[in-house]
């Protein structure tokens, strides 16, 4: 994806399932912060994430792995902002090439100080 990740941050041991990976509830979550980022740019103000779509976890991410999620928006609906959203990681004590560990299609709604559907602005 193109330009620089929407959130950067460094998996932690707090972060971990049972079997001492990632979990992935945690992985979602940072994607939807990035996705939101994007959206919220876009929309120019509160959004509201209302679908994930295409959700796909390719490889285990461990503690200690730097985590980067990059967000492009797709498409922009009358009130609505799909999102692609890929993690990437780059493994701690590893000086391979960064590795796609997740990807998925997020969607928001802008919404109001109402919590309400509002129109995207143009651009
Ligand atoms: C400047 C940078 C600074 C950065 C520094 C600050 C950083 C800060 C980052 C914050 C990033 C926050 C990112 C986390 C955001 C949450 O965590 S939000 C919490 C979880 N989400 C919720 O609680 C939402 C609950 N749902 C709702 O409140 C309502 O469903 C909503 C969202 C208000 C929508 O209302 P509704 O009546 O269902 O809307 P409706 O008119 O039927 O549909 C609206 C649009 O959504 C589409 N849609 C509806 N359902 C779906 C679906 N399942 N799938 C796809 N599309 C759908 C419709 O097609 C429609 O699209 P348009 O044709 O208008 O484009």
């Amino acid at each position: 994806m193109e330009g620089g990740p929407a959130l950067r941050t460094i998996a932690m041991p707090a972060d971990t399932n049972p079997n001492g990976d990632i979990f992935g509830g945690w992985l979602l979550s940072q994607m939807d912060l990035a996705g939101g980022v994007a959206a919220l740019r876009r929309a120019g103000g509160r959004v509201a994430t209302v679908g994930i779509e295409a959700m796909t976890f390719h490889k285990p991410v461990y503690v200690g792995d730097e985590v980067s999620c990059f967000a492009h928006v797709e498409k922009v609906g009358r009130t609505s902002i799909r999102v692609r959203v890929e993690t990437w990681v780059r493994r701690q004590r590893s000086a391979g090439d960064a590795i796609k560990v997740t990807e998925g299609v997020f969607t928001y709604v802008a919404i109001g100080e109402d919590r309400q559907p509002r129109e995207v602005p143009p651009e």
